[in-house]
């Protein structure tokens, strides 16, 4: 959806730094970071992403019983759909807590309960689909995942097929690209090393280039 990835432009959720590479969470160094945890300092733009991610959620799981939401970019999103949708909701821990109850899933889930993970964003999917295997694991059952973003990295798509794992996301990379080709957003020279970072991340030629 354009609208979407024009929300990430327009409130700069997205950030270049083709000098001082980003680290993200599975250690890849990237020239871009999608800040979807801005969205929530922007009541309009937030109510629009929110109101998509319920259609989606409608749409392609007509039977979701529960909203659980990934630690910890995933709760807000979760808690606010779920509010919209009128379902209960939870979150998964990345590690269960080591005091009080030791929870690694938080909520009060029916047996067998019908599932929809609601993360922020996909980078190689390992976070969202360490949760779903988690639920899994505790006898739910995972209909699928919804982002916001995702980057549309083939590591992303192979893990979740590995998984058998369902997922959807409101926009994509290349959709943002377009976007920010559109609106003079990025140069086309960042376009361009963009696209090439993106064929393969794990080559990090593009640091000193
Ligand atoms: O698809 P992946 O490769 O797993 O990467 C995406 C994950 O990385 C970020 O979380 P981060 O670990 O930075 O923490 P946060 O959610 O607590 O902010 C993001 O919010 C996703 O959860
Ligand atoms: O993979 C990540 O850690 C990551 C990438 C990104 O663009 N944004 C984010 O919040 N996390």
């Amino acid at each position: 959806m354009k609208n979407i990835a024009n929300i990430l432009l327009n409130i700069k959720a997205v950030t270049l730094s083709p000098d001082e590479p980003y680290i993200w969470a599975s250690g890849i160094k990237s020239p871009i970071y999608c800040d979807n945890r801005l969205i929530l300092s922007y009541p309009e733009q937030r109510d629009e992403v929110e109101e998509a991610l319920k259609n989606l959620i409608a749409d392609k799981f007509k039977d979701v019983e529960y909203l659980m939401g990934t630690a910890t970019a995933g709760i807000p999103h979760a808690a606010i759909v779920a509010d919209k949708m009128g379902l209960p909701m939870g979150f998964v821990r990345t590690s269960k807590k080591d005091h009080g109850k030791q929870n690694k899933i938080e909520g009060k889930l029916k047996k067998g309960a019908k599932v929809v993970v609601v993360e922020d964003l996909f980078s190689t999917g390992g976070s969202s689909i360490e949760v779903a295997l988690a639920l899994r694991e505790a006898g739910f059952d995972v209909l699928g995942i919804v982002s916001i973003f995702t980057y549309n990295l083939p590591k992303a798509e192979e893990n979740f097929k590995l998984n058998d794992i369902v997922y959807y996301s409101l926009t994509n990379f290349e959709e943002l690209i377009e976007v920010a080709h559109e609106t003079e957003y990025i140069e086309e020279s960042q376009i361009d090393k963009l696209l090439k970072w993106r064929k393969d991340p794990s080559d990090e030629s593009w640091i000193n280039g």
